[in-house]
């Protein structure tokens, strides 16, 4: 197995304020990681280090065999997907869903141009409709809700057969009948061999689909835990990365936690 990710004693260093600490972590292919903390914990900042569109302020990186800092990143992007938030800002709302997809086959956020590819389109819709959306194929990105767009973003990601896919809360603001289908959805593809090797930042251990393998926990920028599931997610190290005492129980394949009542 090869390594897909290997921090080593990362800081991201802001305003003289450390968002990650001193954080090593090594991923590697075929593994499925789920990355847990509170809110302002550094977990989005460690994703973007992932996902070469952050350097760290002192620590090595490597992406995918690349080292940051000595590799093209526009070489080493386009086999990284991402789907967060982050991209939002740069979908143009009137855009149409399966265009939105389609454009990251091309490395870019908007349509420039007239027609694609047929097969490109086909490969576009066949994504959607693996995330159960394919029914929007044709409507403005500007018009879905919430979780109808991290759908298309989480499709979109998949578009260039990324070997690493990121995905930044993809089951956050969705109801509970969204969240438990896309849970069935993202763990068909943690369970498929050929699927990218997958990185998940999660404020939930409920939103940890099936076929994860492993956690990294992060508090304070500082890595709390970090290692294979069964392991790593423990009512001890939970209760450190949260601040306070819970409960975490493991029910067939996924994972619940809730607090402890006040004594
Ligand atoms: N450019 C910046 N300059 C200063 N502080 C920053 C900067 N970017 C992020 N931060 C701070 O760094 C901390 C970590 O942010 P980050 O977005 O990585 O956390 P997170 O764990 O993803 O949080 P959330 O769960 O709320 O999304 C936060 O306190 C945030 O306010």
């Amino acid at each position: 197995m090869s390594d897909v990710l290997e921090l080593v004693d990362v800081s991201v260093v802001r305003g003289g304020r450390p968002l990650v600490d001193h954080v090593s972590w090594a991923a590697e292919e075929g593994e499925r990681w789920a990355v847990l903390g509170p809110n302002g914990a550094g977990k989005t900042t460690l994703l973007q280090v992932a996902s070469s569109y952050l350097h760290p302020s002192t620590g090595t990186v490597q992406i995918l065999g690349e080292k940051l800092g000595s590799v093209d990143v526009f070489e080493l992007r386009p086999r990284i997907g991402i789907a967060g938030a982050s991209m939002l800002d740069r979908i143009p709302r009137r855009q149409t869903v399966v265009e939105t997809v389609l454009t990251a086959a091309y490395g870019m956020t908007a349509t420039w141009r007239e027609s694609y590819d047929r097969s490109d389109e086909d490969r576009a819709r066949l994504l959607l409709d693996r995330l159960g959306i394919a029914h929007l194929a044709d409507r403005t990105f500007g018009t879905l809700s919430e979780g109808e767009r991290k759908r298309t973003l989480i499709s979109r990601a998949l578009m260039t057969d990324p070997e690493l896919l990121l995905l930044d809360e993809p089951a956050a603001g969705v109801d509970l009948g969204g969240r438990e289908d896309l849970m069935r959805r993202l763990g068909r593809l943690a369970k498929d061999p050929a699927a990218p090797s997958m990185v998940m930042v999660t404020h939930h251990v409920e939103e940890i689909p099936a076929g994860f393998t492993h956690c990294l926990m992060i508090n304070n920028g500082k890595l709390v835990a970090s290692g294979p599931l069964e392991e790593t997610l423990t009512s001890r190290n939970l209760s450190k990365c949260f601040g306070l005492p819970l409960t975490v129980e493991r029910q067939g394949e996924r994972w619940t936690a809730r607090g402890l009542p006040l004594g």
